[in-house]
């Protein structure tokens, strides 16, 4: 497992060219190891900025930076090397085997020499970490959306790099696999950046939350601190009321105009 990076998100701006910005305005910084999830309503540009993370967005202005290093000077292998993305479109219908898609995590690392057995024993811990060994010769097309998914974290982990970005992580996960997700991220010893929608789980997740509101930040800062119900009424328009349970967060909701 490669070591934990610093991310330096500095004045991001991105938009779809010919556009105005989608995101924009976008600094924080996460420190090596560090959790963040990134929330907001709809549209309010979480995917867009992800994508900046996974080099997939080219800013249009501001930088990213992986211990110091620019992302986007980076060769795209060296920057596979660094970040891993496990994203909410699941590929297509295809032939692929579930152990062939958990490999395709080591292709950033194919150019090293020696890497055969290396790389068939990380594979290896990464589906057994993932709960899925067993399903190791099942077609990747004929698996539940749960197992799926993680598959493609198992994936992700092959790839063994210091930033996992993840969209939606919990989706379509049943509430005891989210909660095991959460725990397993956690447990990882990486930086992560994710967006969730359901604060609890975004709560439960990260040590940072960075609130997106119409592509600007709203707000930054450690999750009890910045997941108010000031901030969510302004960002969501919804009226909300946060408990604390069990060392987390819980929030319940209700749209203004049916208050009690
Ligand atoms: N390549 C693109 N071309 C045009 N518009 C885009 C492009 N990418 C994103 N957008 C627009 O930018 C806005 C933000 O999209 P984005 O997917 O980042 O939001 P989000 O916060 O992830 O939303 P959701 O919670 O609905 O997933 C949307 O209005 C979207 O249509």
């Amino acid at each position: 497992m490669a070591a934990p990076v610093r991310l330096e998100v500095e004045n991001l701006a991105w938009g779809p060219p010919g556009r105005p910005p989608v995101v924009s305005g976008v600094s924080f910084a996460l420190a090596p190891g560090g959790r963040l999830a990134v929330v907001g309503a709809n549209g309010a540009g979480k995917s867009s900025l992800l994508r900046c993370l996974y080099r997939v967005n080219r800013p249009r202005s501001g930088t990213v930076r992986l211990d110091g290093d620019d992302l986007w000077s980076l060769a795209p292998r060296l920057a596979a090397r660094r970040v891993a993305a496990v994203l909410q479109e699941t590929p297509p219908d295809f032939p692929f085997t579930v152990r062939e898609m958990v490999e395709a995590g080591r292709t950033p690392h194919a150019a090293s020499l020696f890497a055969g057995d290396a790389s068939a024993a990380v594979v290896a811990e990464a589906m057994a970490r993932m709960e899925i060994a067993h399903l190791a010769g099942r077609r990747f097309a004929t698996l539940s959306g749960g197992e799926k998914q993680r598959t493609l974290i198992a994936r992700a982990l092959a790839q063994e790099p210091g930033l996992l970005v993840l969209d939606e992580p919990t989706n379509h996960l049943d509430i005891r696999h989210r909660l095991e997700a959460i725990r397993l991220l956690k447990g990882l010893d990486l930086t992560i950046v994710a967006t969730l929608h359901d604060l609890d789980f975004a709560a439960d997740m990260a040590d940072a939350a960075l609130v997106l509101d119409e592509g600007r930040p709203a707000a930054f800062g450690p999750v009890r601190e910045t997941l108010q119900p000031d901030l969510i009424r302004r960002s969501f328009g919804v009226e909300a009321e946060v408990t604390s349970w069990r060392g987390g967060l819980r929030f319940a909701y209700s749209l203004p105009e049916d208050k009690a």
